[in-house]
């Protein structure tokens, strides 16, 4: 059986070059709030009061995927002989590059176009991803406009470098709502190669329960890993992502600290995994079940017709199998620890 572990590192930045006759600073375009928001669960609003990143950071996540996230802070020059720039391209799954869209954008259209033109060569496996951040504060009509803008810009860009033919990706994004994380989705996804893998499994579990819609969150981030074929409805996403939220909650809540260090028969009880199941008065029913390495399946189910207790012993039965896929999958898989490799000045 194939090993779905895999090594990914993703680095979010902003270049400025003070090599060139105008110091450009693109610097607060939002990367810290980003890092923050999506994998320390901060307030959006409490961004406000983040200071700016005078040095580069680098974090390690681990579950389905050995996630390395990287800041680069916009002040710095990472084309100086102290960076070791091509290792550090070379060594990256995808860059993320943040464009503030409330800002003057012209200048991080060209530095974007000069990093891929270095990225490439050094890297051309790379993934390019662009936020067009900050869009919350635009009107929807004016999103499009931007968006289409910067695409067709960074195309002009390209095509003078002679890069005409290169892949990048655009993604609307904001702290301030699901849109971040529905971007972080997609980047993440692109790098899992057994990808394919995963959907079939989930929808095989789909078809043969009364599941319409599953995901496989990383708890932590609320990043969805994998999800079924059938399309994503962006406020069906939000709802799971809020499930996980408040399964959480409620199981910090209500865990009760003394049976986790219960003993029993002189054998120290495992505590229990998280599972929350929740039905609405439509009739629909919201189910999160802990899965491993810090994943959770959360599915929405229509019992049409069929019982609540009849839907949910066909699920528990079909997602224990599916759990039991997903460890066997990951028996053999090893966690490593990914070496940081920015010199830092
Ligand atoms: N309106 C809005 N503001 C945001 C968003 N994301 C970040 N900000 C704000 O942008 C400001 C700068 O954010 P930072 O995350 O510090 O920016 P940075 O790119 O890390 O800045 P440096 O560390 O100086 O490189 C903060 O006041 C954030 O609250 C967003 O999606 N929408």
């Amino acid at each position: 059986m194939c090993s779905l572990y895999s090594t990914i590192q993703l680095y979010i930045m902003i270049f400025n070059f003070t090599n060139r006759s105008v110091s450009l600073n693109f610097s607060r375009g939002g990367k810290s709030s980003i890092c923050k928001v999506v994998f320390h669960n901060m307030q959006p609003l409490d961004t406000l009061y983040l200071e700016s990143t005078s040095n580069p950071t680098v974090e390690h996540f681990s579950t389905l995927i050995d996630l390395a996230v990287m800041e680069l802070p916009g002040q710095l020059n990472y084309f100086e002989p102290n960076y070791d720039s091509e290792r550090l391209f070379k060594s990256v799954g995808a860059l993320v590059y943040v464009i503030d869209s409330q800002d003057e954008y012209m200048s991080a259209i060209t530095n974007l176009a000069m990093i891929m033109e270095y990225a490439y060569k050094v890297n051309p496996s790379i993934n390019i991803e662009v936020l067009i951040h900050k869009v919350d504060g635009l009107s929807e009509e004016f999103k499009v406009d931007a968006q289409r803008d910067i695409m067709r810009r960074t195309g002009e860009e390209l095509l003078e470098l002679g890069m005409d033919g290169a892949q990048v990706s655009f993604y609307l994004t904001s702290i301030f709502d699901h849109s971040i994380y529905e971007a972080f989705s997609r980047i993440v996804q692109k790098l899992i190669p057994e990808l394919s893998f995963l959907e079939n499994m989930l929808d095989n579990l789909t078809q043969h329960s009364k599941i319409e819609k599953a995901f496989l969150f990383d708890i932590n981030s609320k990043i969805y890993v994998s999800t079924d074929s059938n399309p994503v409805d962006v406020q069906i996403y939000e709802i799971c992502a809020e499930f996980v939220d408040i399964s959480i909650d409620l199981h910090d809540l209500y865990k009760a600290t003394a049976n986790n260090n219960k003993i029993q028969d002189g054998k120290a009880l495992r505590p229990r995994d998280l599972k929350n199941v929740s039905q609405l008065e439509n009739g629909t029913i919201l189910y999160l079940r802990q899965m491993i390495r810090g994943l959770a399946l959360v599915a929405i189910i229509r019992p049409d017709g069929m019982d609540m207790e009849s839907c949910l012993t066909v699920t528990d039965y079909n997602v224990d199998n599916y759990k039991k896929s997903l460890e066997e999958v990951w028996a053999d898989s090893k966690i490593t620890t990914s070496n940081s490799f920015i010199t830092q000045s």
